[in-house]
């Protein structure tokens, strides 16, 4: 297992996937440092997660043998710049940024580092998360085995080609926020009909994790799950149509390729 793990960037992404693997006991809170700019976060960071902060990122990098750069996409190449020389040769680098490639990577480095370029998701703060890793050529098999223990810690990890990696954050990197919207809109619906607000985000939110455990759980065709669900003559089927003429499918469809199409564009590939 890894033994210093370090985070140059400590927001919303950052603080998910620590908590994560604390949490799991995978990694303990002593084995994890981390930088950030502002006093507050640091301050925050320290009383919440009890982990080493400061604003050092050349101390960082020099001190990490797995260090994650969970700053912003536009802050990279400054971040790289500054700790490039201070990056231990067997230190495994894991991007989580859209849209920053290995060739970027390797380029801002000037030399050949072990990179992982990775797409966590925000879930991974409850255990729930869900990642997609693709390592360069120079990631042992065993260091990868070793990061993905750690992010399996705080949910599921998959490996995929890098020519995927740009369509992932429709599928799972971003897509919480598409599915926070459609349970803030079930919930607005509820409302309408009288419930309180606290009362539709439990039946919303449970209805929504009990459909996801179906389907991974019975592997059932989701299709298969719906037809269960609608009654000949019934109510859910009145739903059903009246989504379908309102173009929720192609809704969906249209916002996850606007989603991989800007991450193409970031990769430099439109
Ligand atoms: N949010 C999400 O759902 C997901 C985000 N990502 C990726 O994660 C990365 C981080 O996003 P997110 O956590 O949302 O962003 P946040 O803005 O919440 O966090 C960014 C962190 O970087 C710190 N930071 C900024 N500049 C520096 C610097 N020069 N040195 C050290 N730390 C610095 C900030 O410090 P301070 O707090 O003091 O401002 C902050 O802690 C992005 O690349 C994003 O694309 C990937 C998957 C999902
Ligand atoms: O919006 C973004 O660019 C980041 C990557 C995936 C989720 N948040």
């Amino acid at each position: 297992m890894t033994k210093r793990i370090g985070f140059i960037g400590c927001g919303q992404m950052g603080q998910a996937m620590i908590q994560g693997m604390i949490d799991a006991g995978v990694v303990k809170a002593e084995d994890i440092a981390a930088t950030a700019l502002s006093d507050e976060t640091i301050d925050f960071v320290t009383d919440e997660y009890g982990i080493q902060i400061a604003n050092d990122n050349k101390r960082l990098a020099r001190e990490s043998d797995l260090l994650f750069l969970a700053v912003k996409p536009y802050v990279y190449q400054g971040i790289i710049l500054e700790i490039r020389d201070e990056v231990p040769e067997e230190t495994v680098v894991v991007t989580i940024a859209a849209g920053i490639t290995l060739d970027a990577m390797k380029e801002a480095f000037g030399r050949n580092v072990k990179v992982i370029r990775s797409m966590p998701n925000t879930p991974s703060l409850v255990g729930a998360g869900m990642s997609v890793l693709c390592p360069n050529d120079f990631v042992t098999e065993e260091e990868l085995a070793d990061v993905m223990e750690v992010f399996e810690s705080f949910g599921q990890a998959e490996i995929v080609e890098e020519k995927l990696m740009d369509a992932v954050p429709a599928v799972s990197g971003s897509s919480p926020a598409f599915v926070y919207m459609f349970i803030e809109a079930m919930a607005d619906a509820a409302v309408q009909q009288g419930f309180p607000r606290d009362k539709a985000y439990k039946m919303v939110a449970q209805a929504v994790e009990g459909s996801a455990k179906m389907v991974r759980e019975t592997g059932r065709h989701p299709g298969e799950l719906k037809d269960a669900v609608c009654t000949p003559g019934g109510v859910t089927i009145a739903g059903v149509n009246k989504l379908e003429e309102v173009g929720l499918r192609s809704a969906i469809i249209q916002g996850m390729n606007a989603c991989t199409d800007k991450s193409k564009e970031l990769s430099g590939k439109k």
